[in-house]
């Protein structure tokens, strides 16, 4: 039987090995740091806490000791060029499933083009859906896209790693589902501004929408499918992501809107993102204000109210 590892035992992976450990396949969790703790109390306290782990669940926190062919990569976007350069030989040959969301500030590589650039040996994939850790951990209902580039890998993978509560959907626009997810984050942060800073939900649905048009200008820039934005792993995950205060990136924006701080240790992958795509489009010359302003409320070059006047004195144009 195909068994599976789950590299980064975060809130997202230690959700995904809980669900996949319950379909009755292999499934290891690899723990850089409290392994020992977690397969002791049978919980991961600090990032999942109040959910048990299935009794089939293997936890390890020795990398070189996992056979499994598939390795599910859950670690934050801005670690992972750090955690393939470090660890090549024992990722090269095996299905490689980046499980993050974002731009690498460092190379403005998503998660499929920077694991090719460091590993190209594997087969190289990419997972992303409107899923919050904990509606996994509570096994309720979930759809997400698994993207890779060869029609056979993305359908094998998607059979592989469908759950009884997480249904994938395959495609190879590995480009267009990496965007969508990375990019929701950034607009999600200004949807929480918004609101945060008592500008209403009409305001909130103009972000969305333009920045949803931010999106897809890129995605398409890059060579993306435009349906793939439409799908779950774009405008599904701007909507969730947008809308709950279950999302880190919403909370965010909610907190720096209402003129608060977010405690610093929280994973909030639409920060650097935005620095990144802010970047990127600069050098592409495409236009993405929604994306700029929220990089430059995050570098503190402007503020909330200086962002809006910006946004909404452009001159006008045609939708
Ligand atoms: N939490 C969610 O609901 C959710 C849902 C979908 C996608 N994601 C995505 O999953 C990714 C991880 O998010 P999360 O919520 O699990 O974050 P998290 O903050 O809960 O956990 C991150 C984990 O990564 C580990 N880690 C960090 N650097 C590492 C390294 N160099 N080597 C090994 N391990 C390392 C940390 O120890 C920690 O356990 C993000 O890109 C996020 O966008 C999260
Ligand atoms: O908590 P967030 O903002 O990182 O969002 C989590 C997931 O990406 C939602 O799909």
């Amino acid at each position: 039987m195909n068994s599976i590892a789950v590299l980064g035992a975060g809130a997202f992976g230690t959700a995904l090995a809980i669900s996949l450990a319950k379909t009755g396949k292999p499934v290891t969790l690899w723990a850089r740091t409290g392994g020992a703790q977690m397969q002791a109390e049978r919980e991961n306290t600090r990032r999942l806490a109040g959910v048990r782990l299935p009794d089939t669940l293997m936890i390890s926190d020795g990398l070189e000791t996992i056979s499994a062919q598939t390795w599910l990569l859950a670690v934050p976007m801005q670690q992972l060029g750090q955690f393939c350069h470090q660890n090549v030989d024992l990722l090269r040959g095996r299905d490689l499933v980046a499980c993050c969301k974002g731009i690498d500030l460092a190379t403005q590589l998503g998660p499929v083009a920077l694991m090719r650039r460091i590993i190209p040996d594997a087969t190289h994939a990419v997972l992303s859906g409107p899923s919050f850790a904990v509606d996994i951990a509570a096994n309720l209902p979930t759809a997400l896209t698994l993207a890779s580039p060869e029609p056979k890998d993305a359908q094998r993978l998607r059979d592989l790693l469908s759950t009884q509560n997480i249904r994938l959907y395959s495609s190879v626009d590995c480009t267009g589902v990496e965007l969508g997810g990375a990019l929701k984050n950034v607009i999600a942060i200004a949807a929480g501004l918004a609101i945060g800073a008592g500008l209403g939900d009409s305001a909130r649905a103009a972000l969305m929408t333009r920045g949803f048009a931010e999106v897809t200008r890129l995605a398409q820039h890059l060579g993306a499918d435009p349906a793939t934005l439409a799908g779950l792993s774009g405008f599904g995950d701007l909507v969730l992501t947008c809308t709950s205060q279950k999302s880190r990136n919403f909370t965010l924006g909610l907190a720096l809107g209402a003129g608060e701080k977010m405690p610093d240790h929280i994973t909030v992958e639409g920060v650097a993102t935005a620095k990144a795509v802010s970047n990127m489009a600069q050098s592409a010359q495409i236009d993405l204000p929604i994306v700029h302003m929220i990089a430059a409320i995050l570098d503190r070059k402007a503020t909330v109210a200086q962002a809006m006047d910006a946004l909404l004195s452009r001159p006008l144009k045609p939708e």
